[in-house]
């Protein structure tokens, strides 16, 4: 049974309207995402300008929706996930041609309860991804990009070794599934999974497999920066990524992939630019109990910084495990992580971003994006240029020697207490 909605003080007509739904589980008192409250509660004129500032524009103007095919759109009702399409424009110039890419992000729950066997937990996982990729493939989407860890429950708040068994080699199992869907779709598909290296003594990583548009495996990053926060015990399983700042560059555009936690980096943003990416995706896994305003914020700070577009995306809905754990912060203990809040957006180097996919339902959001805007931004504000990388490279070198003092120039007039 959902629990039942409740009653906002005053939301407008439209709103009265959306709260006799029930409310589903982290919803905003039912309400799918912010942007759906807001439109349903402010006149279309307030809304129109509310939007404005809170997700820019994009060569001068509000986001374009794309619409998708009627046959898509049913998919999407069918299997009851959230599908939204926008377009990211470029200035038209005299000398290049747009470079129009169609990029997908995937977020979802997982199938079965914890307990459930492994081996039909990822199965059902497969099959309850499978429509949102068809529906991508049908979409004409290039590249598309899934969550962190898609193939599991996100286990890592256990500490308990036994969800090792979910690592796979990079050419395993969920790899092979998507070689074909990739192939069969002309598509690049990024998959996050959790990796056993098989030749270097089984360990485990946190590895984001690249797969060409022919099926091929392009190649892989491993995460670079892994969380010792809340119940993030993600270090239990596996060591920090040993794969650099790769961008690989597909039939579509030069990509790299930042997961999750990297996002907290901002040098770690810096390498894939200055690697060249065009798109970097962020796929993730994070909680509301965690600071949820940094969600929006990191990403699109990222895409302006670095002048690419960012593909962010978050898995969906609360997974409880068979056994209650601690995280050595004095809770009691608990069985869950709480709720994976979804979200998953796309930024624009220009401080424009796309709405956010729904906070509890399985999402696929779709953009067109015209990589010609990465290059327009770098000399409209020339970031690259004004950048003064040997300032930062001489602090670091400094920072890491074990006599490195801060630079602290003291009031000589303040009188230090005792
Ligand atoms: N998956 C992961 O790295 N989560 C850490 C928490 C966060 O960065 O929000």
């Amino acid at each position: 049974m959902e629990p039942v909605g409740q009653q906002p003080e005053d939301n407008g007509e439209a709103a009265k309207e959306k709260v006799t739904l029930p409310i589903k589980q982290g919803s905003i008192h039912g309400f799918e995402s912010l942007h759906r409250l807001l439109e349903a509660s402010l006149s279309p004129q307030l809304f129109q300008e509310v939007s404005r500032l809170l997700l820019g524009l994009n060569c001068g103007c509000p986001l374009e929706r794309i619409a998708l095919l009627e046959t898509t759109t049913s998919v999407s009702e069918k299997h009851y996930f959230d599908l939204q399409a926008f377009r990211f424009h470029a200035d038209k110039e005299p000398l290049r041609e747009p470079r129009i890419v169609r990029v997908g992000l995937i977020q979802n729950s997982i199938a079965l309860p914890t307990n459930a066997p492994f081996s039909e937990q990822k199965t059902a996982i497969m099959q309850k991804v499978k429509p949102m990729i068809d529906a991508a493939g049908a979409s004409g989407v290039n590249v598309l990009c899934l969550q962190e860890a898609w193939m599991m429950p996100f286990a890592f708040c256990t500490r308990e070794k036994r969800w090792c068994e979910f690592a796979e080699p990079v050419d395993g199992e969920s790899t092979q599934f998507l070689q074909d869907l990739a192939k069969k779709y002309n598509m690049v598909i990024v998959s996050p999974i959790l990796e056993r290296d098989l030749n270097h003594g089984e360990t485990i990583w946190n590895t984001a497999v690249v797969i060409g548009n022919q099926g091929n495996i392009i190649g892989k990053h491993r995460k670079n920066h892994i969380p010792r926060v809340g119940d993030f015990n993600e270090s239990t399983y596996y060591m920090e990524g040993n794969t650099g700042h790769p961008v690989f560059e597909t039939a579509y555009g030069k990509i790299a992939v930042n997961i999750c936690y990297g996002r907290h980096h901002p040098l770690n943003w810096m390498a894939f630019g200055l690697n060249g990416a065009e798109i970097v995706f962020n796929p993730s896994a994070t909680v509301g109990e965690l600071l949820q305003p940094m969600w929006p914020i990191e990403a699109r700070n990222a895409a302006i910084a670095n002048s690419y577009f960012v593909g962010s995306i978050n898995r969906v809905g609360t997974e409880v495990f068979p056994n209650p754990f601690t995280s050595g912060d004095g809770k009691p203990q608990h069985s869950d992580f709480g709720h994976f809040y979804g979200s998953s957006h796309f930024s624009a180097p220009d401080a424009s971003c796309t709405p956010s996919l729904s906070r509890y339902r399985d999402g696929l959001m779709i953009a067109d994006m015209d990589l010609n805007l990465c290059r327009q931004l770098k000399d409209k504000w020339g970031f690259r240029m004004t950048a003064r990388y040997e300032l930062y490279s001489e602090l670091l070198a400094q920072y890491l020697k074990p006599d490195f003092a801060p630079q602290v120039i003291v009031d000589p007039s303040w009188q230090k207490r005792p």
